[in-house]
This record gives structure tokens, sequence and C-alpha cells, in this order.
């Protein structure tokens, strides 16, 4: 057995191996050890290999599920080894072979790995998180990305520039992420997989198997990279399912540009669909999610990853939202008959996989007659918007397959389907004769017990039914002589402590039809159940039409009512560089001081072309992150299509949106907080264009003043000059303050405060005009620093402030400092100057060695004129 073992183990040397032994799965060796440390079983051992114990775990098949779950989670990957043949298909086999046959071993091999990407049962997914599979590399210089929820088979192919990848892969959030082996530029923790899986060639053979089409042409625009990318999906599929292919609907293309870009800090920073402590508690998904599915709140967390751009696009989702906003009745019966629908499209997905229950089916059929329900209620409404009548056909048009399903499968049929027992009484009138055989017979057994109890007398005489006996008759130990003779017409079969068992011919002959009968009926279920398999399977693509129509139904009903709930308002979506926003609110921010009992402050936002740069000052705790995040998350929500935390709002169409709030080190990346800060200030001159908006949270806080103020000045500038984007600048540099002297369409804010009898009243309200002071020291006060450490701070701050009288502070030399576009030009003057010698150069007479010299020289040039 252990050389069965360890030849299985060796396929499958990155997994714990569940190796079935009858009603368990065993795990062995280091396998056993971690695998009893996650799930805090017990661990024993088995046998021997060489002189060590060997070390063994294990888990019972029927609770197998919840056991899997927490080895996924825990981040281990299982190989499931089923026995393929039964007992006596293998002592027939050793004949065959001629070994021993007391010694036959069941063949086993591996059927199936679970992964955390690759999962499709109900008990290891969260119902309200997709949880994607993606596969990405390299194609002449472009990167390809092919990502897939299995579980509902939805696949998208896109591609994107190298530096873009980790922004890409931020906004899918896959779960398992694959790569071609040996590639230096594999995103951190991809698992390798064969290079030659990532072909186009390949990519584009197996996606035209797979939708049986001769050229992927009618499905989309697919480029060389996208087809690398999903031919190693496919083959990773194909190697996780052993063979066997998860539902994979066509593949979309996603175009780029269509999309508010938001890069990974950005995501992680505005805490759109995890908060910073990893939860989805806390986060904005969280703080406004009402679907009544969990598809919609699949549907929901998809489009806030990926808001949009196109302003009718957008206005089309508004509409719907503003058409259910403006009805509650008819909100309220929308989400209550969205609430009792099941996940068609997880459903749908184990059916395909051929994971599918009979309940899985049952959930298809409710969920389909349901959207016909739905569209029937919609359809008879007046005024609705285009984006509900686009949506409505998709919710019908299965009439014939829910009225064969209806007939067919009981009412609420069960998840096993080894019992029989889910198909309704009438569908087939040759599976109602052997259940009224077995009926019978099951009737005449309790007739022969009670005759039994006459003819013997014996009142506590009982026949009962067990697995490894079938049926028999069981009377009391001191009954039993009685049963025993000779003509009695029982036989003898099995005598336990306080009760003898029996068999009799006429319950032979019962149970045999019972088993005969049964047999068969469950063999007419079983063709059943592939019939509508395969049915629900062919369907396959309508089906899963209705599921994300039903989604963005649920989504929009959800947006209207949390609109409904917190007076939330229908943002005007424009195509200029603006941003009013009217009493604005942080959906997170304030839910949480709802909950304590406490207000938020309302504020006003307006950037426009020549007020575009906001610098926000005002003491710590005054509500400046607070305000930054708030206003990008309704630029967000607005372009995600929902109504926003405001009492008015007009957003001018964003491409990018960058946040960069707050430090936090990355030390798994060997970073400093302050070259992360850098690191991503330095993304935000790079790609921040006219379009875009930006919040940027106390740049340079994280060096020494001089250095911090020098970059946060410089930064403040670039932005305002260069890239000339809608930003919000939170500091507390007083210094910055004179920026607005040389910046035109820079402003100062300040969230007020006020010291009241000695103590801190923060305000949480915007104002214009600088800040006047830091109150740095009567926030320590509030958080409880000791009075002596804040009156000595106190003295200090006074001898600064002295010393600032006298010098004119921290930014006295600024008064001469060239203005910025002054010093741009010199730049470009130093620019000019190499230029010219290069433009100066014959190279056809320079020998190598003039050449190298010469390169020497210019790279020291240049290095000089950088700094
Ligand atoms: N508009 C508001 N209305 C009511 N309370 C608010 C408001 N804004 C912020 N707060 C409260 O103040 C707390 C601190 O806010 P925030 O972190 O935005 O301050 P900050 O000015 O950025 O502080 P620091 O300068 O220390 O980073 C919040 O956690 C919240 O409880």
């Amino acid at each position: 057995m252990m050389e069965q073992y360890l030849a299985l183990k060796a396929q499958a040397d990155d997994c714990l191996l569940f190796y079935r032994m009858g009603d368990f799965f065993e795990l062995f060796f280091d396998d056993a050890k971690a695998a009893a440390q996650t799930l805090d079983i017990a661990l024993t051992s088995r046998g021997v290999h060489g002189d060590e114990p060997i070390p063994m775990c294990g888990v019972p098949v029927h609770s197998a599920e919840s056991y899997l779950a927490r080895l996924i989670k825990a981040g281990h990957r299982v190989a499931i080894a089923e026995q393929v043949e039964t007992p006596e298909e293998a002592k027939v086999r050793a004949k065959r072979e001629g070994t021993p046959v007391s010694k036959a071993l069941v063949a086993r091999d591996i059927v199936r790995f679970v992964t955390a990407g690759t999962l499709t049962e109900e008990a290891l997914l969260e119902p309200r998180r997709a949880n994607i599979l993606a596969a990405v590399c390299e194609v002449r210089g472009m990167c390809g990305v092919a990502s897939i929820d299995i579980s509902t088979g939805r696949m998208e192919l896109e591609e994107c520039a190298p530096d873009a990848l980790s922004a890409t892969l931020a906004r899918i959030g896959p779960s398992e992420l694959v790569a071609p082996e040996e590639w230096g530029d594999a995103p951190d923790g991809a698992i390798p997989r064969p290079r030659h899986d990532f072909t186009s060639d390949e990519g584009q053979a197996r996606l035209c198997k797979i939708h049986g089409v001769a050229t992927l042409d009618g499905l989309g625009d697919f480029t060389r990279p996208m087809l690398a990318a999903a031919g190693g999906l496919v083959a990773y599929l194909d190697h996780v399912g052993r063979g066997t292919l998860p539902l994979l609907l066509p593949p979309v293309a996603r175009a780029g540009g269509v999309m508010l870009a938001m890069d990974e800090a950005t995501r992680a920073s505005l805490e759109i669909l995890v908060s910073q402590q990893g939860s989805r508690a806390g986060s904005l998904v969280a703080a406004i999610d009402r679907c009544s599915t969990g598809a919609g709140a699949r549907q929901l967390a998809a489009d806030l990853a990926a808001p949009l751009t196109d302003v009718t696009q957008i206005e089309a989702r508004l509409a719907l939202v503003g058409w259910l906003h403006r009805d509650p009745l008819l909100r309220n019966d929308l989400r209550a008959a969205l609430r009792s629908l099941p996940d068609i499209g997880r459903a749908l997905g184990r059916i395909v996989a051929g994971r599918g229950s009979p309940r899985d089916l049952g959930q298809v059929r409710d969920g389909l007659a349901e959207a016909r329900t739905i569209r029937e209620h919609l359809a008879a409404l007046p005024d609705r918007p285009a984006l509900l009548d686009a949506l409505l056909p998709d919710l019908a048009g299965h009439g014939a397959l829910v009225d064969l399903m209806q007939r067919a499968l009981v009412p609420a049929p069960p998840t096993e389907r080894q019992s029989g027992g889910y198909i309704a009484a009438g569908y087939d009138a040759a599976l109602d004769e052997l259940r009224q055989i077995s009926g019978n017979a099951r009737r005449a057994i309790a007739a022969l017990e009670a005759k039994y109890r006459d003819e013997t007398g014996i009142s506590a005489l009982k026949i009962k039914h067990n697995g490894v006996l079938g049926y028999f008759i069981e009377v009391p130990a001191r009954h039993a002589d009685a049963l025993m003779a000779q003509d009695s017409g029982f036989t003898h079969r099995q005598t336990m402590a306080g009760a003898v068992r029996f068999n009799s011919l006429s319950l032979h002959e019962e149970a045999t039809r019972i088993a005969e009968a049964g047999g068969h009926a469950l063999a007419a279920e079983e063709a059943h159940f592939e019939d509508l398999v395969e049915r629900v399977a062919a369907n396959r693509e309508t089906i899963a039409a209705t599921a994300d129509a039903l989604a963005r139904i649920d989504v929009s009903a959800s947006h209207a009512e949390r609109a409904a709930e917190g007076d939330w308002a229908r943002p005007a979506i424009v195509d200029d560089t603006v941003l009013r926003i009217e009493g604005g609110r942080h959906p997170v921010v304030e839910a949480a001081l709802a909950s304590s009992g406490e207000r938020f402050v309302a504020n006003d936002c307006t950037l426009t072309p020549d007020d575009r740069l906001w610098l926000i000052g005002g003491p710590n705790m005054g509500g400046k992150s607070t305000f930054l995040r708030q206003n990008a998350l309704i630029v967000l929500l607005a372009q995600a299509g929902a109504f926003v935390p405001a009492s008015a709002a007009t957003v001018g169409i964003c491409d990018r949106l960058f946040s960069r709030v707050g430090a936090s080190d990355n030390l798994a990346r060997g970073r400093s907080t302050f070259m992360v800060e850098m690191v991503e200030t330095a993304a935000i001159l790079a790609q921040a264009s006219e379009r875009s908006f930006v919040i940027l949270d106390e740049v340079g806080r994280g060096t020494s003043t001089y250095d911090g103020l020098a970059l946060a000045w410089a930064v403040v500038e670039a932005v305002h000059e260069t890239n000339r984007c809608r930003c919000l600048f939170a500091t507390h540099y007083h210094e910055l303050g004179r920026l607005a002297e040389t910046c035109d369409a820079l402003s100062l804010h300040h969230v007020r405060a006020r010291e009241w009898k000695g103590d801190l009243v923060l305000l949480h309200e915007l104002a214009e005009g600088a800040a006047d002071r830091s109150y740095g020291l009567a926030v320590a006060r509030l958080a409880g620093v000791p009075p002596m450490v804040v009156k000595r701070a106190k003295s200090v701050l006074d001898r600064l402030e002295k010393g600032r009288a006298q010098t004119g502070g921290l930014a006295a030399g600024l008064g001469e400092l060239p203005l910025f576009a002054a010093a741009a030009a010199e730049a470009e003057e130093e620019c000019d100057h190499l230029r010219e010698r290069l433009r100066s150069l014959d190279i056809d007479t320079l020998s190598p060695r003039e050449a190298l010299d010469l390169l020497y020289d210019l790279k020291r040039d240049a290095g000089e004129s950088e700094l």
C-alpha cells in the first residue's frame, strides 16, 4: 500500500494527499503533521517506513468538505486520491495478473486537485465574494492576463504593459495565480507552470475546442498575449481537474481605457473591498452592500473594483438606480423576490463541472422560474429605463426547461444522489411502478411483523434492517428458543448479547423484491439526473446570462436602497474636469460614528480648472484624511453607477484615481515607510493626467523636516504645473501656504478646531484659508500623553517658535526661489546642452575606444546636471 501511496504522492508533491481508505481520507508523513496542526486533529501512526513509525491522520469522507475549506484557507493545496475500482474488481484483476487475491490492493488515482482558485463547492466558497483564478505571461513586451471565476465560469482576457501588471492584478484580486516557470518578472506568489502551456496558438486552439468554434473572431478581439495567458489558464484547469474542465463561458475581452484606473496602493488606501485590517468589515463595499443575493454582492464588488469612464454607460446604470429609488414599494417587492433566489450561477458551475447534485438542479429550476416571474412583474411597469429593457429578455426564455424540471424533480431535492428520491412521482411511469413494488414489499414486511408476533406470541419481535444483514427478525434472547426449533420456519442468523436474529423465507422474498426494485429505481433516477444535467449544460450560456442580469438588477436595487437609507444623491456625470460636491460624507466613517451615536459633519468640495488644487491644513484628528478619502470614494461610487453620500454632486469623469493616504511599511518587499511613500508619489507624478483625481496626504512626513518640506513643496508644484489634475493635498507644513502666491489654481483650506477652556474641540468642518496652528500638543494631551511630557514639549515649542520669529522660520530662504516653470526651463537648458553635444558628433569618425570614453563623459555630464 505504501508503494501505491508514494507513487501517488510523487504526482502531487506540492499538495497534501488525501488518500481514500474506506470511509476516511488518510494523510501520511509530513502531510499528516501539517494537516493535524492546521485542523487540530489527532496525529497517530500506522506501520513503519524504514525503521520509523509513519505519522498519520484522517478525516471522514462525509465531512471532508469542511476540513478541505480550512486547509485551503490556511494556504494548502490538496490532491484527492480516490478508489477507482471496487474490492471485487481488484480481486478479479489480481487473479488475472496472477498475484495473490488475498493481498489484492484496490487501485487508486488522483481525481482532482483542490486549490484556492479552483473551488466550486458551496461549503468552500464565500457567497458574497468572487473566487478568481488568474494566469499571466509576457509576449513580446506586453503582458497577457486571463482570469476566471470558476464557480460561475466567467472568463476575461486582457493585456497591459508590464508596469501596469500589478495594478491589473490588484483590480482582479485573484486567490490563485499561475505564470510560466522561469519567468524572471513573474508576480510574487505565482505558481510556476510549464512554459509551453502559455502560447497563443495553444490558447486559441483550446478555446476554439471548448466553445466548438473554428475561430474566436465571433467572440471578441483577442490579442496574442491574451490568448497565451488563456492557454496557460485552461491548461492549468485541465491539470487540476485531471482532464475534467469546469464551466467555461465564452471569454470576454476587456479593453483598456474603459475603466477608472487605480493602482494597488490606491485600492488598499481607499479600502474598497477590504479594510486595512484585511477584512470585508470596515471596507467601502461592506458599508454600501444592500444586495439581496450573493451574486449581486459579487457583481457589486466587481463594479467597485472597475468603475467606468464612459458617461453613457454610467448614466444608464444611474437611470436604473434612480427608477428603483423613486419607488420604494416596487423596490421592496423586488428585493424580497430577489432574496428568495438561489445562486443559479454557482449551481450551474457545479453542474457543468460534473459536481452537481439534485439540489443544484432544483436551484437552477427555482432560480429560472423566479426570474420569469420577476420579468413579468417588471415588464408590466411603465417608464422603464433602457438598461432594464436590455436586461429583461435575459430573464426569460427557459420556459420549456423550467417546466420539464418542475415535472421531473421533487420540490426540495436532496444534496446526495446515492439514495435517490429526487425524481418526482408521475414523471416516469416505470419508475413509479418500481417504487410501488418496493412500497408494497415494505408494507408486506410490516404485515409480516404483525403476523409473526401473532403466531409466536412474542410481542417484542421486530423486523429490522441494517447495512450488513439487510432485513432480519429480532427477538429478545429469552424468547429465542421457540424460533430456534427445527420446524419453526425461521433460520438463525446472529446471536447478540441480549437478542437473537433470524430470517424467514417470506421475509427473504420481500427483501429481495425491495432490493431489486430499489436498484432499478436508483438506476432510473440516475439516468434522469444525467439527462437533466445535459439539458442544463446545453443551455449554460443563456442560464449564465440570466444569472448576470439578475445580479445587475440586484446591484441597482441595492444602490437605490442604500441611497434611500442615507439620503444620498444621484450624481451628475459630466465630461469636464470639475468636481463639485455639496454636503459630502464618508460612508464608512459616518456609519462608524452613527453606531456610537455621533454625527458626521458634511463638507463641500469644489474643484474646477481654475481652482483645482486644494491645500488642506489643520489639527491632527481634525478630519483631513477623512475629507480626502470621502471625495475619492464619491468619485469612485459615481463612476461605478451608484448614488453618492452627498446632498448634491457633479463629477467630471476621471481617467485615473490616485490615493496616497497614510504611510505604511511594506517590510515584506523590503521597503521602509518613506520609500513606499516616495515610490507611490513617483507613480502619481508619472501617470496623473489633467483628467485624473489625486489625493495626497502628508507627503514628506516620513523624513526630516527640511527634506520633507522640500519634497512636499516640489510635489505640489509639479502636480500644479505639470500634471494639472484635480488634487486634494493635506499637510501640516504651514510653509506650503506660500505656494498660493505663485500657483494660481491652488487655494488654501483647513479643518476647523477651537481651544475651549484649555481643551481642544475638533469641529471637523472645512473652511477656506490657511490653518492657524497645528494643535499637536493639544491632541497629544487628548491622547493621554503624560502632562509632564506635554508641559516639556510646550517649553520646547515656545523656544522653537521664538527662533522661527527671529530667523524667518523653516521657509525663510524660499523668498528667492525661482518659479517652478523657470526651474523646469533651466533643466531643459541643460538638456539642450547635451543635445547640442550629441548633434555635433560625427559618429563615423570615432574609434570604439573614443566612443566608449565619450559615452562615459556624456553620462557624467548628465549626472552632474541632475542634482
Ligand atoms: N467630517 C467628520 N465629522 C465627524 N467626525 C469626523 C469627521 N472627519 C473625521 N472625523 C473623526 O475624526 C477622526 C480623525 O479623522 P482623520 O484621520 O481624518 O483626521 P486627520 O486630520 O487626517 O488627522 P491626522 O492629521 O492625525 O492624520 C476620524 O476617525 C473620525 O472619527
